[in-house]
């Protein structure tokens, strides 16, 4: 039954394009050719995939999460010195309950962090997000560990989408340049509390806001359930030393619609605590996205649902925050 589960969502060792991804004639090479090929079938089919052969060292991925269940293990008093609040920028920890989705409460509690940046450089919209992350004092190395994988997270992304802009039939560099040259990463670190029995929604369904999203979640604890197109939830049953990669809502409309955002939530039915990495990347805050003329003009009609035809993702992604966040004044 398991291995049923996992065939569902491809699993793509995406080695050969790194070692390509520097080369703008990667696609002469065959192993990277196949990598591009398993990209677009994954892209078309569920928009999930597992990224394995990524070059990011399985220690680190595990310590990042040994460290972030150390931090929600601390006292509820420890973790709220670090508060998210509207003045915060919408950075730091957000206790259980805090998080809506679609209207409904969710049974996780969260630090958020944004990429920062200078004050008024995002004008009115960007003040809403403005601010230092907010970084426990315990684990101490927390902070130091987090911004070395924040890199290599931003690195990875870049190429699988090299990879993603072949597969639709672009040069490699489609994702980069005037709209994506300073991605805008958010790294949202959660814990779902373990549960007894209940279906209990760790998050509802929703589709995520960016590009490309990269998942480190727990080995030991199936929770992340996927929509596939023809209507199931497929559960993406960890596989140690991989990310779950996904598209985002931008990635769909700069494609035009050929890939999609898909829906996705989280049931942790296991009564222990289960963390996720969630790692956000970007287009600039300040992008204006709208399908790309290149694949407006290979894909004019090859759409299964309508794309928004322009939007700020700076505007975008802060009224999510705000929608999200509706319940969580200055003062609470
Ligand atoms: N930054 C991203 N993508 N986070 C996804 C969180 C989705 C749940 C959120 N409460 C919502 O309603 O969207
Ligand atoms: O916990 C997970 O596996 C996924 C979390 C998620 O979908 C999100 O934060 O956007
Ligand atoms: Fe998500």
């Amino acid at each position: 039954m398991a291995t049923n589960f996992i065939s569902l969502l491809p699993i793509i060792d995406i080695s050969p394009l790194l070692v390509k991804c520097d080369d703008f004639d990667m696609l002469e090479d065959a192993g990277v050719v196949e990598v591009v090929r398993k990209l677009d079938r994954a892209c078309r089919d569920v928009g999930f995939f597992y990224v394995i052969g990524h070059g990011i060292s399985e220690d680190l991925i595990n310590k990042v999460k040994e460290m972030t269940h150390r931090f929600f293990e601390l006292p509820y008093e420890e973790k709220l010195k670090i508060k998210i609040t509207p003045a915060a920028g919408y950075r730091g920890y957000q206790r259980i309950g805090v998080n809506y989705t679609s209207g409904k409460q969710d049974l996780h509690e969260a630090i958020d962090c944004y990429r920062e940046f200078n004050q008024g450089k995002y004008g009115e919209i960007g003040k809403v997000l403005e601010g230092p992350n907010q970084w426990p004092k315990n684990p101490q190395e927390y902070k130091e560990l987090m911004d070395e994988y924040i890199k290599l997270c931003t690195d990875l992304s870049r190429n699988i989408l090299r990879g993603i802009s072949l597969a639709l039939g672009g040069s490699p560099y489609e994702f980069e340049g005037n709209m994506v040259g300073d991605p805008f990463w958010v790294m949202r670190i959660i814990g779902y509390p373990g549960v007894n029995g209940e279906n209990e929604i760790g998050c509802g369904a929703h589709t995520d806001y960016g590009l490309l999203t990269l998942i480190n979640q727990d080995d030991d604890k199936t929770a992340l359930q996927v929509k596939s197109l023809a209507g199931d939830w497929i559960s993406a049953i960890p596989i140690p030393g991989s990310f779950i990669c996904n598209i985002g809502d931008m990635l769909k409309i700069l494609s035009n619609g050929v890939y999609e955002s898909t829906l996705h939530r989280v049931i942790n039915n296991s009564p222990r605590y289960r963390v996720c990495v969630a790692f956000f990347y970007e287009t600039n805050f300040d992008a204006m996205v709208e399908p790309l003329d290149i694949f407006k003009e290979k894909y004019p009609e090859n759409k299964r649902s309508q794309v928004v035809k322009r939007i700020v993702y700076g505007e975008h992604l802060v009224n999510k925050v705000q929608t999200t966040f509706a319940k969580l004044v200055e003062h609470s």
